[in-house]
């Protein structure tokens, strides 16, 4: 006959006394129930199932810390796809039902200075402009963060420790994090850790934008320079949203005037070498 291990929750003027039972062979087998955390309560700092303590249920009017789990909802898309705007929209519904908000963006965007995450026509939002996620608790403040609901990451291709982040705010922290970046770079590679974080996602929402040349659904980026980091801050200055079939005739039209311009120096450089001296 099992044992039984009881957690007594105490009672407030709203709730009637309640206590769970967990049966010790099957805590034995599943040492994983000995956590609180998984059936919803608070973890304790040590389990000591002899003794009642005051724990959390989320969702009930129980006394003791307030806990309940996170969520993570990404949305990608190519450049102008409305990625960020749709940050800021769902970032503001949740403000609007009074939960505490803050958003994180890349420091490398200094495109509209530190203090704003900007969309392509202009709306903003205040923010966090941070090298990189791990440094935001401290940076915020631990106290602040504690109380802080929502979490919106923009740019999230350019933060490195961002499965990391994502994982601990949704699952230890207990904060709906919503994460806006790139799903593909400019050559249609996997961007930063973006695609990483799917398997830890409550939802995906891939956008498409507008080919700039045919006005159909546009999914990729196409960077109309010949500059080839991945990593390049821009606008329309430098990027394009386009269709397949004008990434693929822009990609041919952009490795076209590469060869030429290559073979142009090569022949001024050739014609400079055999020219008479003046
Ligand atoms: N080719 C384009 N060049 C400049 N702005 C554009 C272009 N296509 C769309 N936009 C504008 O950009 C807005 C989306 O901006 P934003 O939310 O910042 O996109 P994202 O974050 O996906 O890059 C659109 O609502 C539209 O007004
Ligand atoms: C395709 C591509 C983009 N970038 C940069 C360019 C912009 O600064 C951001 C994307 O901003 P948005 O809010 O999504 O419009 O990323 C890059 O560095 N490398 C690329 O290949
Ligand atoms: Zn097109």
């Amino acid at each position: 006959s099992p044992t039984l291990l009881t957690i007594s929750c105490h009672p407030t003027k709203t709730m009637p006394s309640l206590s769970f039972q967990i049966p010790r062979t099957l805590s034995d087998k599943f040492p994983i129930i000995q956590n609180p955390n998984f059936l919803g309560l608070k973890a304790f700092s040590s389990f000591n199932p002899s003794i009642s303590t005051s724990v959390e249920c989320p969702g009930s009017r129980m006394e003791g810390p307030r806990f309940s789990y996170g969520e993570i909802h990404i949305i990608l898309g190519p450049m102008f796809a409305g990625k960020t705007t749709s940050l800021l929209r769902r970032i503001q519904t949740e403000s609007n039902n009074g939960r505490s908000v803050a958003i994180i963006k890349s420091n490398k965007d200094t495109r509209y200075g530190l203090e704003y995450t900007v969309t392509h026509d202009g709306a903003k939002f205040p923010c966090w402009a941070l090298a990189d996620l791990s440094s935001f608790r401290q940076k915020y403040g631990v106290n602040a963060y504690e109380k802080l609901d929502v979490i919106g990451i923009d740019e999230a291709q350019f933060f490195g420790d961002l499965y990391d982040f994502c994982r601990k705010a949704a699952d230890h922290d207990g904060k709906t994090v919503i994460v806006a970046g790139l799903d593909g770079d400019y050559l249609r590679r996997s961007f930063g850790s973006v695609l990483n974080i799917i398997p830890l996602a409550d939802s995906v929402t891939k956008l498409t934008a507008r080919c700039e040349l045919c006005g159909k659904r546009a999914f990729f980026t196409l960077r109309k320079t010949k500059d080839t980091p991945t990593e390049l801050i821009g606008g329309a200055d430098v990027y394009m949203p386009v269709c397949r079939q004008h990434y693929v005739n822009g990609q041919l039209a952009i490795e076209a005037t590469r060869i030429l311009e290559s073979q142009r120096i090569q022949c001024d450089s050739y014609l400079e070498a055999s020219s008479p001296p003046s």
